[in-house]
């Protein structure tokens, strides 16, 4: 069995975007990312400060915006359309959840596609189902790709069970696995018998957000084994949607919770930016 290491996976992923940034600064060229933050959650308010210092380390441009919970509707668009128009932001990222009063989808389709570096706008959403080399692909599903493609475990033809179906998580992963030739299937909430389901997985990835919702009895051996769950305990402790410690030997690969997908979703947003520049830069030498 091996425990995969998502720092150090990212690590060695952040090792080559550096040397990438540098050769894109000598031509002018400085991938620039603006992360919105509305209102003031302690966890969210720690990704964004990871995702501001992660663009710092690489020598990206980076803007951290942060908002009050009240802003209205309105505001909050407003300030998405000054990064739409400022030529030095090719990435844009409002961080989720937001307050109640905001509707989620407007907020996500005022940022432009080309910006969206998050890939939840529904232009990237088709563009990654129509598998156009040009979509933006969410952050924690390319993160969860690239550990179990560091396995070297062939893909194709493998069964992916995806238990969540999350917009952020589940739905995407499970797309971009299909398009590795994969037989993915999905579980949710309402899938009766999920145990028979998730003992087909060659691979299986969890992201539910409940603590352990996945134990020894439901694993097939010598699977995959990918935790997207970031759940916090009474006692402060994180834990996964995976009981580790029960399936850690009898799974080939598995992810640990922390320290498994949760640092992949930010360096593959720093991945996206960098696309977004390159594709930018393209788009305007052409015009
Ligand atoms: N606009 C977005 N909002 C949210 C996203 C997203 O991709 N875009 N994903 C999550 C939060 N998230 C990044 O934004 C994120 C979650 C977890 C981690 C992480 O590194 N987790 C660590 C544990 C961290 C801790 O101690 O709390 C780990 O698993 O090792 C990074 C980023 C929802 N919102």
């Amino acid at each position: 069995m091996t425990v995969l290491d998502g720092k150090q996976i990212a690590k060695e992923i952040r090792e080559k975007l550096a040397d990438e940034i540098k050769e894109l600064k000598q031509k002018g060229n400085t991938p620039g990312l603006a992360v919105i933050l509305v209102g003031d959650h302690p966890a969210s308010r720690s990704y964004v400060l990871a995702k501001e210092r992660a663009c710092k380390e690489l020598g990206m441009h980076s803007v951290l915006k942060e908002l009050p919970e009240t802003i209205s509707e309105g505001d909050l668009l407003n300030c998405i359309q000054s990064y739409n128009s400022d030529e030095q932001i090719d990435g844009i990222l409002v961080q989720l959840p937001l307050p109640s009063h905001i509707n989620e989808s407007k907020i996500i389709e005022a940022i432009i596609p080309e910006k969206d570096v998050d890939g939840f706008h529904p232009i990237n959403i088709g563009r990654m189902h129509a598998g156009d080399e040009h979509a933006f692909i969410p952050c924690t599903p390319l993160g969860i790709l690239e550990m179990v493609k560091k396995t070297g475990e062939d893909i194709s033809g493998k069964h992916v069970v995806v238990v969540g179906r999350s917009n952020l998580v589940g739905k995407p992963a499970g797309q971009l696995f299909l398009k590795e030739n994969a037989t993915v299937t999905y579980c949710h909430s309402k899938t009766k018998n999920l145990k028979e389901q998730t003992l087909q997985g060659d691979i299986l990835i969890a992201a539910v957000g409940r603590p352990n919702i996945i134990t020894e009895d439901m694993v097939r051996p010598g699977a995959v084994v990918i935790d997207v769950g970031v759940n916090r305990l009474e006692s402060g402790k994180l834990c996964g949607d995976v009981d580790f410690e029960a399936i850690k030997s009898k799974a080939k690969h598995i992810t640990p919770v922390p320290g498994g997908v949760g640092p992949m979703t930010i360096t593959m947003l720093m991945n996206n930016t960098v696309l977004a520049s390159k594709w930018r830069k393209k788009i305007k030498e052409v015009h």
